[in-house]
């Protein structure tokens, strides 16, 4: 399986993607830097965590503006899976390729630190490998991880089983504790948690790794 990584000046998590997904699939990802144009051809492709454009107007506004991203709609037009992790979120929201938004966590504070979470969705590619309702730690560090949507597009999510994790704690304010959510067609997932941080036992844990080995199929 070939990836791809987006990355976006300020962007400080992209390795830690390309590493991930090469530890799970044994191919070295492709990096892309946003001023492309086109994206390669690849079996998924990640937009990672971070600060692009230093968090300045909102979280992801001006990454979304990006050269790439018209590559990148386009891919999620075909169906490509693609990641977006904390920043990676953001950036999806601001694009419009996921509903929704993030604004300053509720008690306006960074939340850096492990947290539990409930897999609410068990069949998408980025899920399967958990068996939905299972439990697991993820970290999580953000400033901005507050999932707001308006009440319906919030039931359609739930209706539609597409909130992909919730938080067990209230830990940024997020509607209806979300921490992650999923796509009409279930193959982009957007989540505030890290699970590239989370692969290797000598990161104090291997929650993430499912996420990874769902991709294989
Ligand atoms: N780790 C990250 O991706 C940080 C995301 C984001 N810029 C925030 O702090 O909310």
């Amino acid at each position: 399986m070939d990836s791809a990584v987006l990355v976006f000046p300020g962007s400080n998590c992209d390795r830690d993607m390309a590493v991930a997904l090469e530890s799970v699939t044994g191919r070295t990802p492709i990096m892309v830097w946003h001023k492309e144009t086109d994206l390669p051809k690849v079996d998924v492709i990640a937009i990672p965590g971070g600060f692009s454009y230093g968090d300045y107007l909102r979280c992801g506004a001006m990454a979304a503006q990006s050269p790439i991203m018209p590559a990148l709609a386009g891919a999620a037009r075909a169906g490509m899976p693609i990641l977006g992790v904390c920043n990676g979120f953001q950036i999806l929201t601001e694009s419009g390729l996921l509903p929704g938004a993030l604004m300053r966590n509720g008690k306006l504070k960074f939340v850096c630190r492990d947290v539990k979470l409930t897999v609410t969705a068990g069949d998408s590619r980025f899920t399967a490998g958990y068996g939905r309702g299972s439990a697991i730690h993820l970290p999580v560090a953000h400033h901005d991880g507050n999932f707001v949507a308006d009440g319906d597009t919030l039931d359609r999510l739930e209706g539609d089983d597409r909130v992909a994790f919730t938080y067990s704690d209230d830990i940024n304010g997020s509607a209806r504790r979300i921490a992650g959510i999923l796509s009409e067609n279930r193959r982009i997932l957007g989540m505030m948690p890290h699970p590239e941080r989370a692969v290797d036992p000598l990161h104090g844990g291997t929650h993430g790794r499912a996420l990874f080995e769902s991709l294989l199929g």
